[in-house]
């Protein structure tokens, strides 16, 4: 929950540490209780990214509508905490780009995980996205011809540069990191990191098509993109909204965040509808630097270049109902 009080992070050591704790707790009032490590689970619909496993750390859920992150390592997972803190609390803004396109920020806990036995570690408390979509179709779509923050080590922008070179993000300003499509009886068909890693531009067309296809297997019928991402509240009308705000925001620079869209992949009506409304929301903020009030134009390019690929999708299919966000 993100109370009205500013962010005070600025102030610490301004004002005594026993004023900032109290105020912090205003700010983050304490959730609930802490899930039991039996309820916790990676994700289904975990698309991108670490995955937890035995002997890893990723993302879980407990099925209470909120996404647990655990802090990355160095101080990537600070610098995360950091940017959920000074974006919930930003005063510039807009509450309706913060409610519509970001996942709300609980603060932080201590949870316990199977890679480390007796060994809490902290995560952040999100809301998870997804919540609420029966069998959600997902895409994680990585905005951005570059993906490293300026002042980067130099091994990790040669790293960065090198898998940006190799996919399509130097060339279209984003890269798919991977998709779930959920079809009609209940099939589950998803990307391999291996092959969305040599995606190239057809690949991507591809792809995006597959994402709003009803048939099972490699097919494309494209059945669901007028619903998915044409119409009032589909995906290209929230992009389009998601672009005014960058096209003036000079806050902060988001490199290698990812767009997820999500729907309600098993709620097909008859009328060829999908329920559960179309999701499109931003994650992954551990490289998020700041804007010093320049627009972030490796952001915006690369949502204009998807904007344009799905448009595109749009404009060769037959129209079906559209959908509203949810
Ligand atoms: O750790 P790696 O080498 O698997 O790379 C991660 C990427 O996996 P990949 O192998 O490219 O599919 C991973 O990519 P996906 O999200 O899986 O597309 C992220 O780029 C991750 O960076 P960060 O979490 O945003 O800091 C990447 O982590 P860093 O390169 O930032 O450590
Ligand atoms: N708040 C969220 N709600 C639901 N799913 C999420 C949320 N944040 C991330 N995800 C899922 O987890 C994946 C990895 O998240 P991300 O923040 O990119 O982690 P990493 O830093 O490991 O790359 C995303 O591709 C998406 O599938």
């Amino acid at each position: 929950m993100i109370s009205r009080f500013p962010d005070l992070s600025k102030f610490r050591g301004v004002v005594s540490p026993r004023a900032h704790r109290f105020f912090s707790r205003l700010r983050h009032p304490p959730p609930p209780p802490a899930p039991a490590m039996s309820d916790l689970r990676p994700p289904e619909h975990q698309v991108a990214g670490h995955r937890a496993s035995a002997n890893k750390l990723g993302p879980l859920v407990d099925g209470s509508g909120l996404f647990y992150k655990p802090l990355q390592a160095g101080d990537r997972g600070e610098h995360e905490v950091a940017f959920y803190e000074a974006f919930s609390a930003h005063a510039a803004v807009p509450p309706r780009i913060r409610d519509t396109f970001f996942p709300r920020f609980h603060g932080t806990r201590l949870l316990p995980t199977e890679a480390r036995p007796g060994e809490p570690h902290p995560h952040l408390v999100l809301d998870d996205l997804l919540a609420g979509l029966d069998a959600p179709s997902v895409a994680d779509i990585k905005i951005g011809a570059i993906t490293w923050p300026p002042g980067s080590p130099e091994p990790y922008v040669a790293k960065c540069l090198a898998k940006d070179r190799e996919t399509t993000s130097v060339l279209l300003g984003f890269r798919i990191s991977g998709i779930r499509v959920v079809g009609t009886g209940g099939a589950v068909w998803r990307t391999e990191r291996p092959e969305v890693k040599a995606l190239d531009t057809a690949g991507v067309r591809r792809m995006l098509r597959r994402y709003v296809s009803s048939v099972s297997g490699e097919g494309a019928d494209c059945a669901l993109a007028a619903a998915v991402y044409g119409g009032e509240g589909g995906v290209l009308s929230q992009l389009r909204e998601l672009k005014a705000w960058f096209e003036e925001q000079t806050l902060f620079h988001f490199y290698s965040a990812s767009i997820l869209l999500g729907y309600g992949a098993n709620a097909v009506s008859a009328t060829g509808g999908v329920g559960g409304g179309v999701r499109v929301k931003l994650v992954d903020f551990a490289h998020v630097a700041e804007g010093d009030g320049v627009i972030d134009h490796n952001f915006l390019g690369g949502l204009c270049s998807l904007i344009k690929f799905i448009s595109d999708i749009v404009s060769e299919t037959p129209e079906t109902p559209p959908l509203g966000p949810s």
